[in-house]
């Protein structure tokens, strides 16, 4: 298993925002965690790369656990990419994803460093902007840039939120079957929050709905992702179509709130 999480709670100040929370990845292994808003998806994530620390409960990664990892030992481990993309001191595309490499770098960048980064450039179709400054890119292109660091690190583990929020069609479709195939071909677990439950349910072995602090279902897309599931975790009546293999919604309406009282209506 190359995360396992146990019994993990984490409350910010007074307020408990993840209660018993268990979780196992295996290698290879696609999970996505979906959830309202607010329910603790970067929370979790946050919690697996340190830089939270959980009330209680424990993470390991390859059997070690976090909280006594240093964060070279973390880096090389585990590539994390945050949901609202970072403002660097102005440098180049090509620095930022060469920065991924900095776990690896003794004395100074080597030859193999520059190819690392110049194949996932290429792969991601960032070549023609390696050297413009990564400040002045558009909100998906710098999402793709973080993307492409995270990769260079060439960790056994992507932690990736929201990854696709800013993409269009096309490189949401890209940066998927990027991870599905790293996953797959190079044994790495991913766990990436999203709140798109069809390209979760395409791309994912797993999916973890979290609701009310708690993981409130787990298991493959074909078992999870079912309108009573959908109409407890979001409030939302759903249609789920199966013809295509992985289970795809077609959402309806909202659930109805109570109406309000007269009493309410006239005050
Ligand atoms: N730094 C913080 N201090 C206090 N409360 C926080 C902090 N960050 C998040 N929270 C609260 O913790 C809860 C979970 O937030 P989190 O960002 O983990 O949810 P999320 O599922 O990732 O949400 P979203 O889908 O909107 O990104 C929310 O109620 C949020 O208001």
């Amino acid at each position: 298993m190359i995360i396992e999480v146990k019994r993990l709670h984490f409350s910010y100040g007074s307020c408990p925002v993840l209660e018993d929370v268990t979780l196992e990845v295996e290698k290879g292994e696609v999970v996505s965690l979906v959830g309202p808003n607010g329910s603790g998806k970067t929370t979790l994530l946050k919690c697996l790369n340190k830089i939270l620390k959980p009330k209680k409960g424990t993470v390991l990664l390859m059997g070690k656990d976090v909280s006594k990892m240093n964060l070279k030992e973390l880096a090389r481990l585990s590539g994390y990419v945050p949901q609202n993309g970072v403002r660097a001191f102005p440098s180049t595309v090509f620095d930022i994803v060469l920065l991924g490499r900095r776990p690896y770098i003794e004395w100074r960048v080597s030859l193999r460093d520059k190819e690392i980064v110049s194949d996932l450039l290429r792969l991601m179709g960032l070549e023609e902007m390696a050297l413009r400054d990564f400040n002045e890119l558009s909100g998906g292109q710098k999402q793709k840039v973080l993307i492409a660091r995270a990769f260079a690190q060439e960790p056994e583990i992507l932690l990736l939120d929201e990854p696709t929020s800013n993409l269009d069609l096309k490189h949401q479709l890209e940066v998927m079957n990027l991870v599905s195939s790293t996953a797959k071909e190079k044994g790495v677990a991913a766990i990436i929050s999203m709140h798109d439950l069809n390209l979760a349910s395409r791309f994912s072995d797993k999916m973890v709905f979290l609701r009310e602090k708690r993981i409130y279902a787990i298991g493959r897309p074909e078992e999870v992702l079912t309108p009573d599931n959908v109409r407890a975790v979001y409030g939302v009546e759903t249609v789920v179509n199966k013809d295509s293999g992985r289970p795809y919604i077609i959402p309806l309406e909202p659930l109805q709130a109570p109406k309000a009282s007269a009493a309410t209506k006239t005050a």
